[in-house]
């Protein structure tokens, strides 16, 4: 495997003045007046040919300042940044563009600041005016265009500057689906021509969907590394623990598909079709999935909760007893089976079931227990009309003479 990008020992920390005065207070009174704030703690990591990278944490937790870092926006305190090859960054909106010009000579203001020559950008400009479908606007001045017209124009000159490392923070989830969709696409082309990737956002969907590898940032450092499923797990696992003001939650035996309290726990989850009698099911079939739980205490409102996944990790369907304002009362050393009976009208594959207990809404709130991949079920074959795709949405289909 062929570095393009090595990231040594970063540390960036900032200074924090009260006020102006404090900062010019140091410097002529050559006294400290400035708290320090450890952005980034010691990061190190490498970056491959062809690998996308996805960068998670919660806020604050030194993603963007890392990002900045790599691409030379920002000098790190300490540590050291190799690049084997062009760095193309999609950071903070609207850096690079000059309002007043229009969007055709910010394409050459903009080419020229990420490496491009004037000669490509001259040869280029025609296809990034096309695949930011700005049409006549591109003569427009910038300042009239909204956020998403402006995420468009800068991601097509980024994407045709031929970066061999294309860093890519949240802009994704400016535009449209439609945009949004063109530009997973041109990423996966470019990856597939070699382009490695970083891509910071908090769609953790689409991480899981583009990334090879996922970093974990916590307070500045690296909390975990690996798998994309894996650390996003580990990733709703802390933003779990951050919710928890009595700090109860724990992972089951260091095991990082499984955490909670354990004040209820799930025992075992089991899904059956009702003609297969399996756990091969037809789309279509009626399907019964079995969440057994043990109650360790009284408790009341209990949500029991379920995720399909498809096998890119992929969330597929989710529900929960809350959303269906069905109350559980639950009481103590008891066991209770709670049945979700529904027609499974998705396509044809191999899915994994996730099963959770908590609170209210969602699982990274008052958590019981959340066990990832309980339990794994195939759908082979179809009840009914064939389709592709997903899920079959069941349409009723018409087609009428228009009387001209
Ligand atoms: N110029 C600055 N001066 C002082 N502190 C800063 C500066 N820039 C960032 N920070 C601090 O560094 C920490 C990390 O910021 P950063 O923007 O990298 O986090 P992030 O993970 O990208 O967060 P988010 O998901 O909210 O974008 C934050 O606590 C932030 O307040």
């Amino acid at each position: 495997m062929i570095k393009v990008l090595e990231v040594k020992n970063i540390t960036k920390i900032y200074k924090i003045y009260k006020s102006n005065f404090d900062r010019l207070k140091e410097i002529f009174t050559k006294k400290i007046y400035h708290k320090e704030f450890i952005s980034n703690n010691n990061i190190s990591f490498d970056l491959y040919e062809g690998e996308t990278l996805g960068i998670i944490g919660v806020n604050g937790a030194g993603k963007s300042t890392i990002l900045k870092i790599i691409a030379g926006v920002t000098e790190p305190t300490s540590g050291e940044i190799i690049r084997h090859g062009r760095v193309t960054a999609l950071l903070e909106l609207g850096t690079g563009f000059n309002e007043q010009l229009s969007g055709y000579e910010n394409i050459f203001l903009n080419g020229t600041l990420i490496g491009m020559t004037q000669k490509e950008c001259k040869e280029k400009a025609q296809d990034i005016i096309d695949f930011s479908e700005l049409g006549s606007y591109i003569d427009e001045p910038i300042l009239t265009y909204s956020s998403g017209m402006k995420m468009r124009l800068a991601f097509s000159i980024a994407i045709y500057s031929q970066p061999q490392i294309f860093i890519v923070d949240e802009a994704l989830s400016v535009g449209d689906a439609h945009f949004g969709a063109k530009c997973t696409k041109a990423l996966r082309e470019k990856k597939k021509q070699n382009m490695s990737i970083i891509y910071v956002s908090h769609d953790l969907n689409s991480l899981k969907l583009l990334c090879d590898r996922v970093i974990l940032l916590n307070q500045g450092s690296v909390e975990n590394e690996g798998d994309p499923e894996v650390v996003i797990n580990n990733y709703n696992f802390l933003i779990s623990k951050l919710n928890d003001a009595d700090e109860k939650i724990s992972m089951k035996d260091d095991c990082k598909n499984s955490f909670g309290t354990f004040d209820v726990e799930i025992i075992k989850v089991n899904i059956i079709g009702e003609d297969s009698n399996s756990n091969v099911i037809s789309s279509g079939e009626e399907a019964t999935i079995e969440i057994e739980i043990k109650s360790n205490k009284d408790i009341s409102n209990m949500t029991v909760g379920i995720m399909i996944r498809d096998k890119f990790a992929q969330d597929i369907f989710g529900t929960n007893t809350y959303y269906h304002n069905l109350n559980i009362d639950l009481k103590a050393n008891t066991y209770y089976t709670c049945s979700y009976k529904m027609a499974l009208n998705i396509g044809i594959g191999k899915y994994s079931i996730t099963a959770a207990l908590h609170s209210s809404d969602t699982h990274l709130k008052d958590c019981s227990h959340w066990l990832d991949n309980a339990t794994n079920f195939e759908v082979a074959g179809i009840v009914g009309e064939h389709f592709v795709g997903l899920c079959n949405l069941h349409p009723k289909i018409s087609c009428t003479e228009v009387v001209q």
